[in-house]
């Protein structure tokens, strides 16, 4: 199929994470029926980056549509670390919230890890805190990050098992790389990580079963670094200007879409991938949260 167009089966990431809430709202409706309780979300935004206005806005609606209560605090960019980590501190008193996001970036005048292991590990549904980090990477129960999370159930769902597959993941943060490798080692995978500094990108990558791109840089990842019929997340998310009119501004990935489209078997889009799940899974832990402050079982199938 290589240069005659699409081979690719496209990953509807928007129609699965539709799904996901839909289970999310049916649990959080039972949980109201039967013992009363309402899960609920706090998220902190410190600044006015426009792109996490927009964001956070959209999280916000989300979890109300979702049934689950939903606390916005915005504060002022310049906001002294002592008053964040404060209000963190209400938060994790609160019995009303289950969890806690900041988001990231933090204003340089604020340490965000400090912010971060400041959240009570029970609340923590953005999976940062030391803590989970540290449970996630020895196999135990915890809270897993919700970008990675949402990739994982992309790929289990299209492959059933993962166990024996060769997974390459390029890029090694803690919010997305990192997390994302423990995940598909979790699931037996053979996982490379990639990152600036690796030799020969192109030839590591052509290696990959599964592919996940998570570097920041728009649409770098090429169709020949993709081995026939591999699957590729692609995590991305980067404003370019638009082609037709400069005035305005287009969403890419990390991988360019079309050339990686006519090699792999599997493919995300982007938007439409990777970024709907991310905030699927964000109320998904919130409502795992919730039932294990409560003692509840486990929701089934939300949890890696
Ligand atoms: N869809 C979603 O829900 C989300 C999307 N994103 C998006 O995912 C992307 C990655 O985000 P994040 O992990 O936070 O980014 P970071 O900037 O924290 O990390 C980027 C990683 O990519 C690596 N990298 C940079 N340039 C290259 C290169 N030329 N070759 C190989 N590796 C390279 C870096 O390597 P090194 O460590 O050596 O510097 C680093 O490990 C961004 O586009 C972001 O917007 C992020 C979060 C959620
Ligand atoms: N504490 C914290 N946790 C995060 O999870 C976190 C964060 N900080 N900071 C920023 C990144 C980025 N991120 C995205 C989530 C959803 C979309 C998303 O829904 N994208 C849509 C498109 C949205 C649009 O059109 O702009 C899509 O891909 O289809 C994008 C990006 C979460 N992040």
């Amino acid at each position: 199929m290589k240069g005659t167009g699409m081979a690719a089966e496209i990953i509807d990431g928007k129609a699965f994470a539709a799904e996901v809430r839909e289970r999310v709202a049916e649990q959080v409706a039972a949980l109201k029926a039967g013992p009363g309780i309402v899960p609920g979300l706090a998220v902190v935004l410190v600044g006015e980056d426009p792109a996490s206005q927009v964001y956070v806005k959209n999280k916000g609606i989300q979890t109300v549509a979702a049934g689950m209560a939903s606390f916005e605090h915005k504060l002022d960019a310049a906001t002294p670390e002592a008053e964040i980590l404060a209000l963190v501190a209400r938060l994790n008193a609160d019995p009303s919230v289950h969890g806690i996001l900041v988001q990231l970036p933090l204003p340089d005048h604020v340490d965000s890890a400090k912010v971060i292991n400041a959240i009570d590990p029970a609340k923590d549904v953005d999976g940062f805190h030391i803590s989970n980090v540290g449970l996630l990477g020895t196999g135990q129960k915890a809270l897993v990050p919700c970008t990675p999370l949402g990739c994982l159930m992309m790929l289990r769902d299209h492959h059933g098992s993962l166990a024996g597959l060769e997974a390459v993941v390029v890029g090694r943060s803690n919010i997305v790389g990192k997390p994302m490798a423990q995940l598909l080692l979790g699931d037996s995978c053979t996982v490379t990580l990639a990152h600036s500094r690796t030799r020969d990108l192109a030839a590591v990558c052509r290696r990959a079963d599964i592919l996940v791109a998570a570097v920041g840089r728009p649409e770098m990842i090429l169709g020949d670094w993709v081995k026939p019929g591999a699957t590729v997340i692609d995590v991305g998310i980067n404003r370019v200007p638009h082609p037709e009119d400069p005035s305005k501004t287009r969403l890419v990935g990390d991988c360019h879409f079309d050339s990686c489209a006519a090699v792999a078997g599997a493919i995300t889009p982007v938007p439409g991938g990777v970024g709907p799940m991310t905030i699927a899974c964000l109320l998904a832990n919130t409502l795992t949260a919730c039932c294990r402050a409560n003692g509840l079982p486990e929701p089934a199938g939300l949890t890696a």
